[in-house]
């Protein structure tokens, strides 16, 4: 025999009856089927009721909007000769609870009995209807069956009795029994309810009594979800669950069971499956007590609580007393209010209880009344509330005796700013509890999830800054690569904001990248660095990082907030890293001390790996000694490609349309970021200095520096053309060449021209190309040598494209 209890989804409407008999009909067993009511409708008889209470006669409206659905529903169900019958039969029902409803109204008052008929009403008139769908189908009053006691006042099943009636009708059941959910009856034959979850409580108790081979749970969800689908997007469902598993992550929100409900097959290990009725062809849960193999799954699901307050009851008069606890809980108990998680340090200074935010403030002052006399000894001197709190709790049995299981867990919320107020553990070591702030809840799910589920699988969430040069290619690499790198790295890059000086556009879940900037251009809002910021910080997604592919100061002012609120950065953009050395030290400090990422290789070399060798060197404990460079692919491709037929002001106009210079071009041509990029690596290998202790010549002379505007300087600088393609002249009559270098020695750096023969290093250096030598105390007689494209859109977005996914390398 199969037992398949049917939720009020299930049964909602003709359309979700109809799928509730196809199901039933393709069973070949003999099956109990256990029904709640209508979904909605036990709510509404409870409104009725209580309208009744307060005199108010709408209550009959109520009534009759109820009666309408059950109505609608046979009509929809039955032939019109066969709905007839059915509904006169509902009809006498209906009469039934007008007339204890009326007695309410008349009365102003209604009885514990009179709310039990009326609240399980649903149930009878249900029950009664799906049972005539089933040719031979037999319906079973369970109020007949289903015996409670009230047990300090509350109804409680009498197991013996319940047991006894059920099967003194065994041998009358036939192919397919219908059973009224939740309504149950006392030793009086007066109607009684099994409150919460009371359907799954009368299907679990006959499928218990009848030695059941399988109680099926069919509701509107495939299963126990691995996190609450709402807020993860790819929780998935959980294929088997052990009883004690089910039972903690109902315990912690997951609202598949009831737990109380599920005892009594339990107790007999008869296995429960949890079904959808709207997806019948879904596998499922089976929840039953064999163990899995313990390489499988340490974690099975993860849960969840919101509108929880965290109540902590501090004081040093509290240790090595004994009782404190003990009055603290007494204390909730008297006004029944639910601890949800405790947590006690072994200091005994403080213990912090977990409880619903509605009962806090009247918690407070139960716990204040309790303790007055400490408090008045200032023997207990603080009892707080932080309210907004949530609880996550991981559960899995195969977690015992397991290391590294809560190292894996909290580093993975540190990581991501998650603060953890409260931990909670037991010693069964089944559930790991721990209370974070509600507007982490997300955020914190996510990351446990990730961790735990999807370590093969990480996402990125990145907010782009600049859609220019380098900005526009970046785009590309991530459009193309994705999916390499989703099958090949594991790795989901998710753009979920972009921006440029004119437009901005966000959205959490991720934007479509394919024809993002149409996309940003046609549909964007105005552009708003602030309000960019302040979503990026408030979606508190985990794996954030802000990219900045631009030349903006303002831009590089974020850095530190972001750093600060466990966002990542990488940037192209070199004015963070070049300015106040005391600002670029406390960028790599707080991300260091938040665990989030700093990362800026192309700001020197563009994609050439430049400063990860340097900081390998330093961190190996090697000196830099020495380093002697090119650094800039303009100013190199203007000395390799101005000759007699090609002047200077028309190559630097060239060098900015093929994307080596920068926005401003005077920006190479006064040798600042030449300066800017010998400054980043004098202190990547450990020197502290500013810009304004490096000597530099620059490129052009100064006066074409003082230009009021680009347009000018390019007008101006035509005049220059001649005196640089003579100089250029002479050196190479004397078979010389223009290099512009970079040089740091003895913690000195300098910047300009140098003069060099065929035999020096930097001679053959081509085109926007950058070489860099390295002398250090490992590499003193020959040094190392970093050489390539310094300089170009696709060279450089494939640097920053490497920096975003080293950020996935924790
Ligand atoms: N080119 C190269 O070889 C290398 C470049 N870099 C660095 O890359 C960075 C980008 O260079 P590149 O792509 O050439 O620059 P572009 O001028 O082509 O693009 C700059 C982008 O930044 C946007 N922007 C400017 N100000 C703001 C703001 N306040 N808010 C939002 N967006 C803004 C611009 O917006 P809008 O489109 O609206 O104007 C534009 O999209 C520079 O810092 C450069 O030094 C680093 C290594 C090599
Ligand atoms: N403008 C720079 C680009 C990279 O930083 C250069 O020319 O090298």
């Amino acid at each position: 025999m199969k037992v398949l209890k049917f939720g009020g989804t299930s049964v909602g409407s003709s359309d979700s009856i109809l799928k509730v008999k196809k199901i039933v009909e393709e069973q070949k067993e003999q099956l109990v089927v256990v029904v709640s009511a209508v979904g909605g409708v036990t709510d509404q008889l409870i409104k009725a009721a209580n309208l009744a209470k307060k005199g108010e006669n709408i209550c009959f409206d109520v009534l009759s909007e109820v009666k309408e659905k059950h109505y609608n529903i046979i009509g929809e169900l039955f032939p019109l000769d066969i709905a007839q019958t059915i509904k006169f039969k509902t009809d006498q029902l209906f009469d039934e609870v007008s007339t204890i409803i009326k007695g309410v109204y008349m009365l102003k008052e209604i009885t514990e009995k009179s709310e039990a008929i009326i609240s399980s009403f649903g149930e009878r008139v249900s029950s009664f209807i799906i049972s005539q769908l089933f040719e031979g189908g037999k319906l079973f009053e369970s109020q007949k069956f289903i015996k409670t006691d009230k047990v300090f006042g509350k109804d409680t099943v009498d197991f013996e009795e319940t047991e006894k009636r059920l099967l003194e009708v065994k041998d009358e059941l036939v192919q397919v029994n219908v059973f009224p959910g939740f309504i149950a009856c006392n030793k009086k034959d007066e109607v009684t309810t099994l409150g919460r979850g009371g359907s799954d409580y009368t299907a679990a108790i006959i499928a218990a009594t009848y030695d059941a081979e399988v109680l099926e749970i069919w509701t509107d969800v495939n299963g126990f979800m691995t996190a609450d689908p709402r807020i993860i997007s790819r929780a998935y469902c959980i294929d088997k669950l052990s009883y004690s598993e089910a039972m903690e992550l109902s315990h912690f929100g997951a609202k598949v069971i009831y737990p109380p409900t599920i005892l009594p097959v339990y107790k007999k290990s008869i296995p429960i499956l949890i079904k959808n009725t709207f997806n019948p062809e879904a596998q499922g849960t089976l929840i039953n007590d064999e163990k899995e193999p313990l390489k499988d799954k340490k974690i099975k699901g993860i849960s969840s609580i919101k509108d929880v307050s965290l109540l902590t009851i501090q004081g040093i008069g509290m240790i090595g007393v004994t009782g404190i606890a003990m009055r603290l809980f007494k204390s909730m108990a008297q006004e029944n209010i639910n601890v949800i998680l405790i947590s006690q340090a072994s200091s005994e200074n403080s213990i912090s209880i977990v409880i619903e935010s509605a009962v806090s403030k009247k918690a407070v002052k139960l716990v204040e009344k309790e303790f007055k006399a400490e408090i008045a000894l200032n023997q207990v001197n603080n009892i707080s509330v932080e309210t907004d709190m949530a609880v996550i709790a991981i559960v899995g049995e195969n977690m015992k005796h397991t290391t590294g299981i809560s190292g894996k867990l909290f580093n993975s919320m540190g990581r991501n700013g998650v603060n953890i107020y409260a931990i909670a553990q037991g010693a069964s070591e089944l559930n790991i509890s721990f209370v974070v702030k509600e507007k982490d809840l997300k955020k914190g799910l996510n990351t446990v999830h990730e961790a735990f589920f999807l370590s093969h699988f990480t996402v990125l969430n990145l907010f782009l800054i600049g859609t220019g040069t380098v900005g526009k290619m970046l785009i590309e690499k991530i459009n193309n690569q994705s999916e390499k790198l989703l099958n090949e790295n594991k790795l989901r890059l998710r753009v979920a904001g972009i921006t440029n000086s004119r437009k901005m556009m966000l959205n959490p879940q991720g934007l479509v990248v394919n024809g993002i900037l149409n996309d940003l251009m046609a549909e964007g809002e105005q552009a708003n660095l602030d309000v960019f910021t302040q979503r990026v910080k408030d979606y508190n997604l985990a794996n954030s990082i802000v990219v900045d592919c631009t030349a903006n100061q303002a831009i590089s002012e974020i850095y530190q907030g972001l750093l600060e609120s466990n966002i990542s950065v990488v940037t192209a953009n070199k004015i963070a890293t070049s300015s106040g050395y005391e600002s670029y030290q406390k960028l790599k400090t707080t991300a260091l001390n938040k665990g989030v990422k700093f990362l800026f290789e192309t700001n020197v070399g563009a994609g050439l790996p430049i400063i990860g060798p340097l900081n390998n060197l330093v961190m190996s404990g090697d000196k830099i000694l020495k380093l002697e460079a090119v650094l800039s692919g303009t100013l190199n491709y203007i000395v390799n490609t101005v000759d007699e037929n090609k002047p200077l002001s028309e190559v630097i106009l060239e060098a900015k349309e093929k994307g080596f210079s920068e926005p401003d071009p005077r920006i190479d041509l006064s040798g600042t970021d030449v300066v800017r990029k010998i400054l980043i690596l004098a202190r990547e290998a450990g020197y502290e200095m500013e810009q304004s202790d490096i000597d530099v010549v620059p490129f052009v002379p100064q006066k074409y520096m003082d230009c009021a505007s680009l347009e000018d300087f390019m007008k101006e600088i035509v005049e220059y053309d001649g005196a640089f393609e003579q100089k250029r002249k002479e050196l190479a009559n004397a078979g010389k060449k223009l290099r512009y270098g970079a040089k740091l020695e003895g913690g000195k750096a300098t910047v300009g021209f140098i003069e060099i023969d065929s035999k020096h290093p930097f001679f053959d250096l081509e085109g926007s190309n950058n070489i860099i030598l390295i002398n250090s105390e490992h590499y003193k007689e020959h040094p190392m040598q970093i050489k390539g494209y310094g300089a170009g859109a696709d060279v450089t977005a494939a640097g920053v494209f490497a920096d975003i996914i080293k950020v996935a390398n924790k």
